[in-house]
């Protein structure tokens, strides 16, 4: 049944003003969308002929509320691609609804973007991953969608996509390749690995019973993000590349003494984000080489 209280917040319509008003603003035109995860806003420093929104500014979306995102919107070009950065992202413990927190995914996809590069900072599980290894993300597990929190909840709008979608496929399979490829060429294959990242809703840290569980049910490290994202962009029919900075190691022993809080979050990333900007820079300029998806439900980006 339709209900006010299981309605979208952002309808079809919602997402159509954002994505006017920004497309006659800038005459960027993006292919690729980068989200930008704790501490990882310098990913922006390569980009030129930059276009910068306040998230504020923008109608519709919501602002950021955490230290380490800085809430702006970056056009730009990247080895002459044109692409646009979400510098600072929206959880679901600030307080919005996942519909909010993935509406800037549907505006990507309005405004004629193919592909979406999703980066964090996450606690290793995987006993072999070190702080600062980078995780390629080859699978999720969305623990708050197991509660219901999840944010294609409600009715669904055909205009974005189907109502039950494939998740077994989410993360490109061959843009994991071009990724893997590029990191062996930069010489970082030592501290690259391909896993799988559990989503929880935070704002805690785990408890150690917790990591525990989390381990035990096969999942290489924990953050509190990325998953809505990549489960709205697939829906929608974007190619999904997730990249997961390890900048903790999660403690599965009552010995192990160490305290994680987020001013370390955000120290490693801030240390690790030229590498992974070197990553995406390479990855930008060669994602072409991976095949163009169909983008029949695009609707403005012919247009306008
Ligand atoms: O936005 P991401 O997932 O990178 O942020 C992680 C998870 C929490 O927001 C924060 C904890 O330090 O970092
Ligand atoms: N849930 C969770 N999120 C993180 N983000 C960065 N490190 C961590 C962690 O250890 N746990």
């Amino acid at each position: 049944m339709h209900t006010e209280e299981n309605s979208c917040c952002c309808s079809f319509d919602d997402c159509k003003l954002t994505t006017e008003w920004l497309l006659s603003r800038t005459r960027h035109r993006p292919k690729i969308a980068i989200v930008c995860g704790s501490g990882l806003g310098l990913l922006t420093d390569s980009v030129s002929n930059k276009q910068t929104f306040r998230y504020e500014d923008i109608p519709n979306f919501p602002v950021s509320t955490v230290p380490g995102h800085e809430g702006s919107l970056v056009f730009g070009q990247i080895k002459g691609k044109s692409c646009v950065f979400m510098q600072g992202r929206f959880h679901l413990y600030e307080g919005y609804s996942l519909c909010k927190v993935t509406f800037p995914v549907r505006i990507f996809k309005l405004m004629g973007v193919e592909t979406i590069a999703v980066t964090n900072a996450s606690g290793g599980l995987c006993q072999d991953f070190k702080v600062g290894d980078i995780m390629v993300i080859k699978d999720h597990i969305n623990l708050p969608g197991f509660a219901g929190q999840h944010p294609l909840c409600g009715p669904n709008d055909e205009r974005f996509g189907i109502r039950f979608p494939c998740m077994s496929d989410a993360y490109s399979k061959d843009l994991r390749k071009l990724v893997l490829d590029i990191t062996a060429e930069l010489g970082y294959s030592n501290f690259v690995h391909e896993g799988v990242y559990c989503m929880v809703s935070g704002p805690n840290f785990e408890t150690i019973a917790e990591a525990r569980m989390l381990h035990i049910l096969g999942s290489d490290s924990v953050g509190m993000s990325t998953v809505p994202e990549v489960t709205v962009a697939k829906h929608c029919g974007l190619r999904v590349l997730g990249l997961s900075l390890i900048t903790n190691k999660v403690s599965l022993d009552y010995s192990h003494e160490e305290k994680v809080n987020h001013e370390e979050v955000l120290q490693i990333s801030k240390m690790r984000a030229e590498m992974l900007k070197n990553v995406l820079v390479t990855f930008i300029a060669r994602s072409h080489q991976v095949e163009t998806i169909n983008n029949s439900n695009c609707i403005y980006s012919n247009a306008m």
